[in-house]
């Protein structure tokens, strides 16, 4: 409790002692959600953030008001979607983070939110490109697999398309890789570096264990622990029975790829995330984006990493994964070619 106390401290003094020049405005889309609320509040709680907008189709400036008591430096503004509201929100912004869109209920697949997320991350898209088309676009919303290169497509169709400013975001498949882990290793979690690579949804999640801390794990007791990685989502789903997915999980790991892509954007060298982006790993198998480790900069996705050396289950796991997420990505760049 003490510790906590402790660093919750040093976050707000970090807060007050942020200088002007590093302004940054932060965009969430969806703000009044599961994971909307919980993000806004971590993103307020980050000296990094000097603006944050808050949008959403109901809800949005409810939150905000409730966030701007919060005693850090950041202004916070709730926007609806009447007259301009959107259009302001996003306007100057440097990230807009998308967590829009309907969550998962016990049976579905991530996939079988497309009918309903498609056309919201369309819409939503189609405002950015056109209010903020330098900003770095986070895509939370599922299916993560399709609704990225949907935002490419509306990027694209807008002559706007920076392949390096969008970014799915898979972090919480890397963060539920270390917690795992550390449960059957019995070990401190933070200490636990994972590759996970591929997409985000079931088979496509790709955990690298043999670049793990402990490359040795093998038989039944490997097989658990990769089915539990890409299966992690389900638990959560079933567990809130009918009442949605991981919101809690999901806003740490957002406002983690948030805040790494700040310090990038302000200067640090050597961040490194992974995310689902654009990339040449697997082109030549016409599987056009692909989540692995990537170092982020100034202007976002500088540098991809190549996967490494993998195990022969590891190579047998990503030659399932690429069959399905090459079908996912048509799936969405086809959904804006007839549905522009
Ligand atoms: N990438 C990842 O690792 C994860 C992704 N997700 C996904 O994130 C999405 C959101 O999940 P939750 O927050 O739990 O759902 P939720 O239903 O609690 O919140 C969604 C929010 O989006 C808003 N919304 C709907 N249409 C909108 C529009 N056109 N513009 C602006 N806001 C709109 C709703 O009013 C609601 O406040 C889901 O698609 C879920 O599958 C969830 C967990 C992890
Ligand atoms: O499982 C879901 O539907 C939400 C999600 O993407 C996750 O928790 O990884």
């Amino acid at each position: 409790m003490f510790a906590a106390r402790q660093s919750f401290n040093l976050l707000q003094k970090r807060a007050f002692s942020a200088s002007a020049s590093q302004a940054s405005k932060v965009a969430v889309l969806g703000a009044a959600g599961g994971i909307g609320q919980p993000l806004s509040l971590l993103l307020k709680l980050n000296p990094r953030v000097s603006e944050l907008a808050l949008y959403d189709i109901r809800g949005g400036p409810g939150v905000a008001a409730d966030l701007s008591h919060i005693n850090t430096n950041s202004t916070v503004t709730g926007y609806n979607p009447d007259a301009a509201g959107l259009s302001d929100c996003l306007k100057d912004s440097e990230i807009i983070l998308i967590p829009a869109g309907v969550p998962r209920k016990p049976g579905m697949t991530r996939d079988d939110l497309f009918n309903t997320n498609a056309s919201i991350v369309r819409d939503l898209a189609k405002a950015a490109a056109d209010a903020a088309p330098k900003a770095h676009v986070l895509v939370i919303a599922n299916p993560v697999n399709s609704t990225v290169p949907i935002v490419a497509e509306v990027y694209k169709s807008k002559g706007v398309y920076d392949p390096k400013r969008l970014f799915g975001v898979t972090t919480l498949d890397v963060v539920r890789a270390s917690r795992f882990i550390s449960q059957v290793q019995k070990t401190d979690p933070a200490g636990e570096k994972v590759t996970v690579v591929g997409g985000h949804s079931g088979v496509t999640i790709v955990p690298l264990l043999s670049q793990s801390n402990h490359p040795s794990i093998s038989g039944e007791t490997r097989d658990a622990l990769v089915n539990r990685i890409q299966f992690g989502g389900d638990e959560v789903v079933k567990a809130k029975d009918g009442a949605g997915s991981a919101t809690l999980s999901m806003a740490m790991a957002g406002a983690r790829f948030a805040e790494s892509l700040l310090r990038a954007a302000q200067g640090e060298k050597g961040v490194t995330e992974p995310t689902f982006v654009e990339s040449p790993l697997y082109k030549d198998q016409g599987v056009d984006f692909f989540a692995s480790q990537v170092e982020l900069g100034p202007n976002g996705a500088e540098k991809i990493h190549p996967i490494g050396k993998v195990s022969e289950y590891e190579q047998g796991l990503i030659d399932k994964c690429l069959g399905e997420l090459k079908k996912n990505i048509q799936k969405g760049v086809d959904f804006v070619k007839s549905n522009p």
